[in-house]
């Protein structure tokens, strides 16, 4: 069974329609990457996946439950971020982080040990007394990156994670999920930098104009090659059914 699955999801904004009978399966043990141009629907694809918006077709599955369906225990073996890091800006990093931990089900004993846990391994140990709010962005990141991290989930589902990190951040982040999915969690990872994305993902699905339009191999000479000429040949596929119209 598949950590998270998708099946035939389709979603509108208004008349638009941005997600288009997208299939996808994470397995345990890997990071999945989702790659595509801004607008192609990631975010959207992310949303829907964790409840956040009720897609207008299709089905989204975790564990095997239905996203609908899903308890608060199902809900504390996720993690997510996505967007602008949810912080809370009155309380301090290590707080925040405790937080995180309660809200997902950690007990209260043993909270204050997983905060500590990740403020080491985000190497945010020097900023742990400080308000969230006089954080930089990429500490923001950070803590935003803890907090979905620090209850130990089976699922993450992180949307672009590195776009404000540092390169140290980025290797710290890298580090991170492989050691979560080498203990067979399974994470979905939305991003733009494909080297970034071929250095730890298993699987790289592409999404363009709101549809997967195939894989990448990530282990690939050129990615950047291969990407442009598979959403091209999407393109001309949606421009030769046009004309068929
Ligand atoms: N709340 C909304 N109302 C209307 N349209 C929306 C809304 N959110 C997103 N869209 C539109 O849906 C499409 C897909 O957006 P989405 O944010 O999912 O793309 P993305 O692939 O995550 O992009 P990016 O890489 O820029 O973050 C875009 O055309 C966007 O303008």
């Amino acid at each position: 069974m598949s950590a998270l699955q998708i099946r035939h999801l389709a979603h509108r904004y208004g008349n638009t329609a941005v997600l288009h009978d997208v299939d996808l399966s994470i397995a345990r043990g890997e990071v999945h990457a989702l790659v595509g141009f801004n607008g192609a629907g990631k975010s959207t694809l992310m949303r829907a996946a964790l409840g956040m918006i009720r897609p207008d077709g299709g089905v989204v599955r975790i564990d095997g439950v239905e996203v609908a369906h899903l308890d608060n225990a199902g809900w504390g073996r996720v993690g997510h971020l996505i967007d602008t890091p949810f912080v809370y800006p009155e309380l301090t990093v290590r707080e925040n982080l405790w937080a995180a931990a309660r809200l997902h089900g950690v007990p209260a004993a043993a909270a204050g040990a997983r905060a500590d846990r990740v403020l080491a391994d985000l190497e945010l140990g020097q900023w742990a007394e400080r308000r969230a709010s006089t954080l930089s962005q990429g500490n923001r990141q950070r803590v935003g990156l803890g907090s979905a991290l620090v209850h130990g989930p089976r699922l993450l589902v992180l949307d672009e994670p590195t776009s404000t990190l540092d390169p140290a951040g980025v290797l710290l982040l890298r580090e991170l999920l492989l050691a979560r999915v080498a203990t067979g969690a399974a994470a979905l990872v939305s991003s733009h930098h494909l080297d970034e994305v071929a250095r730890i993902a298993a699987r790289v699905s592409v999404i363009h104009d709101g549809t997967i339009v195939g894989e990448l191999d990530p282990h690939g000479v050129d990615l950047e090659r291969a990407f442009f000429a598979m959403v091209h040949a999407a393109d001309e596929e949606a421009r030769r059914v046009e004309t068929l119209r």
